[in-house]
């Protein structure tokens, strides 16, 4: 199966920027700010208290002014200044507290976001996993999950406390002097009017800053990943071109991000700073004028100064917010995709009668030859199986159509079929990891749709050609196929995949291995996956070409031990070459996405020109499926009907 993935940045697969507004965007984190909310209120509350005390200075100030400076009273001017130095420490010491309020509570918030993420990707479908590209799904759990935590601790705090003060501060500006305060008050509507259309500007671009951080981090992780084929075609140069362009591309979003603050945070700076100015010539005549007096100017001032940093800070806090918000939406963009269901859907009664008269299942293989009902249901049967994968274009022929075919109970059919004939689609199926388009397929009668999805993997076992190891011990990850194996199962299943090499590492069953341990050869990796999947003596065994990395030696001991296992199990086996075919009672011919021939391996040999075609040499060359025209007019002939009555075991 292809595992590249296209950066999901395309603009099909994302909603527009600006779709939910940032304040409903955010108001999705509630459930999870729920549990700290005691914790982050009163931190807000003691943030706000120590804001408004910086606006208590100036009112110190008039009265040191008014009072002991006018009347040359030095102990009213020390009495003053202890007051002044006491409020700057109780502001010190609040702000001090309110951080130690939120910061636990709030790395707990980001860990139960990223914990919640991880689970719902466990959950997700294949489908979504072909279609995303994992930098994306990494930058969403790391750096997106860190911007909404900071937004909690920090933006989202002082916006309203910066609110609470600029709010505060007016009134008792406007009460100083009303006329300068108006004058102080000018530049907000057009403040606000500037912030809004920042607002959008800014989400557009911050958006797209954060998804061309996924696509880098998937660059990088794919060179990580791929960096023996780098190497081995000697395309470092190419790579880092690669990673330059994007980088350069990112480097551009942030300059257009950091032009478009520069631009907000100057206007923020400049029209208050013009307005202050404003209100300090004018006060300064109303002084001269005799109209004011000099304690009253110095705290009209010192409270418009003390409100510089809360409206100064307003355009990076918005800034911030908004980063936030693309954030949250990504992280729910993800969240919201429909999770496989765990469900069971709601199937026709299971009988043979069912069976037997489903669609396109009167000639399904094995059902002639007069077996009972253990042979008319039983076993892994597939019954009119249409597929068609979820991102395919729609117009595009199904990979797989018209599938019949039946595996009785305890017999092994071998599937063979040209490269991209639909194959490992097909073993993929009987586990679930992807919806049927159409028919159903059966394991001892019973509709896989109407199984629990749990049931179901215990039933069945799989083994891919490309082997998985997890950053686990040999033991752990040959476990993972039953749980609550025991010791014993583990020697056996090691036994059977000819996994003694196990005994010659560091620490044996122990040794860790995966992407942080020891590294294995592919036949070892491989060897490792068929232990997993036979660990559990599973029921139905679905092995997709479980021996190719095996050298001839090794491979014929595999198969010798694997025949005990597959005589217990009912298994479908992708076979590439006639030394897997041989380990089957029977072969099925997958051509076109279409179930062929069916016969034992000799009959087919005979009768079936593009089964020798594969058998061969050429066969093994693995040409496409486009290309095995003589076939095709090989199978026309020969249709499955004509085959059913090879199929005896
Ligand atoms: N996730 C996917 N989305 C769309 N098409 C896919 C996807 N995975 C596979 N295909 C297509 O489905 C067809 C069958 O692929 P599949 O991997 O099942 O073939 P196969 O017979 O196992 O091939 P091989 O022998 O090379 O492993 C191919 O044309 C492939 O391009």
């Amino acid at each position: 199966m292809p595992t590249t993935h296209a950066p999901a940045t395309e603009p099909d697969q994302l909603p527009p920027a600006a779709e939910q507004s940032a304040v409903r965007t955010l108001l999705r984190l509630w459930p999870y700010v729920r549990p700290v909310r005691a914790r982050w209120a009163s931190a807000a509350v003691v943030a706000v208290v120590a804001s408004c005390l910086s606006l208590v200075f100036p009112i110190v100030l008039k009265w040191i002014v008014d009072g002991p400076v006018t009347d040359h009273d030095p102990g009213g001017v020390w009495l003053g200044a202890g007051m002044l130095l006491a409020l700057g420490v109780t502001e010190a010491l609040l702000f001090g507290l309110r951080r130690w309020l939120v910061a636990r509570p709030l790395v707990s918030v980001e860990a139960a976001m990223r914990a919640d993420l991880y689970r719902h990707l466990q959950r997700l479908p294949v489908a979504f996993h072909d279609r995303w590209a994992s930098g994306q799904l990494l930058s969403r759990g790391t750096t997106d999950l860190m911007v909404v935590r900071m937004f909690l601790a920090f933006p989202l705090t002082f916006l309203i406390v910066n609110g609470v003060t600029i709010a505060a501060g007016f009134v008792l500006l406007l009460a100083q002097d009303w006329g300068l305060g108006l004058v102080l008050l000018a530049p907000a509507l057009p403040l606000m009017v500037l912030c809004y259309r920042f607002e959008s500007a800014y989400a557009a671009v911050s958006r797209r800053a954060q998804d061309q951080v996924g696509d880098l981090t998937t660059v990088v992780e794919e060179s990580v990943l791929g960096i023996r084929i780098i190497k081995g075609f000697g395309r470092h140069r190419s790579q880092a071109r690669a990673f330059r362009d994007l980088s350069r591309t990112l480097r551009g979003t942030e300059l257009t991000k950091a032009r478009l603050l520069a631009g907000i945070l100057g206007v923020i700076t400049l029209l208050p700073e013009l307005a202050l100015g404003a209100a300090l010539v004018l006060g300064s005549v109303q002084v001269a004028d005799g109209k004011l007096s000099a304690g009253t100017l110095v705290a009209f001032l010192s409270t418009a100064l003390a409100l510089r940093w809360p409206i100064d800070s307003i355009g990076f806090l918005l800034a911030m917010s908004q980063e936030a918000a693309t954030a949250t939406r990504r992280f729910f963009e993800v969240m919201d995709a429909p999770e496989e269901s765990f469900e069971v859907m709601d199937a026709p009664e299971e009988s043979s009668e069912t069976a037997a008269g489903a669609p396109g299942q009167a000639d399904a293989p094995g059902r002639e030859d007069g077996a009972g009902r253990e042979d008319g249901v039983g076993g892994l049967r597939f019954e009119g199986v249409r597929f068609h994968y979820p991102d395919a274009p729609e117009a595009s022929e199904p990979v797989l159509d018209h599938i019949d075919l039946h595996i009785r109970s305890g017999e092994t059919l071998a599937l063979v079929g040209a490269t991209g004939s639909g194959k490992t689609t097909l073993t993929a199926l009987v586990p679930r990891l992807h919806e049927l388009s159409g028919g159903r397929i059966t394991l001892d009668g019973r509709d896989i749709a109407a199984m629990e999805r749990e049931e179901l993997r215990t039933l069945v076992s799989v083994a891919f050609e490309e082997p998985t190891l997890f950053s686990a011990s040999v033991a752990e990850n040959v476990l993972m196929g039953a749980a609550g194996a025991d010791d014993s199962q583990l020697d056996r299943a090691l036994g059977v995949a000819q996994a003694a090499f196990v005994k010659a590492l560091p620490e044996g069953a122990g040794t860790q291995v995966g992407e942080q341990g020891l590294s294995l050869s592919g036949g070892q990796r491989q060897r490792l996956a068929l232990a997993r999947a036979v660990v559990g003596r599973p029921r139905f065994l679905v092995l997709d070409d479980p021996l190719s990395a095996l050298d001839v030696h090794t491979e014929a001991l595999v198969e010798a031990a694997l025949r005990e296992v597959l005589a217990e199990s009912t298994a479908l086996v992708v076979a590439h070459r006639p030394s897997t075919v041989l380990l089957a009672d029977r072969v099925a011919l997958l051509s076109g996405g279409r179930i062929t021939a069916v016969g034992t391996h000799q009959e087919l040999l005979r009768d079936n020109a593009e089964y020798r075609h594969l058998m061969s040499g050429a066969g093994t060359s693995r040409s496409d499926t486009s290309g095995s025209g003589t076939s095709g007019a090989d199978t026309e002939e020969d249709g499955p009907e004509g085959r059913e009555g090879k199929g005896t075991r």
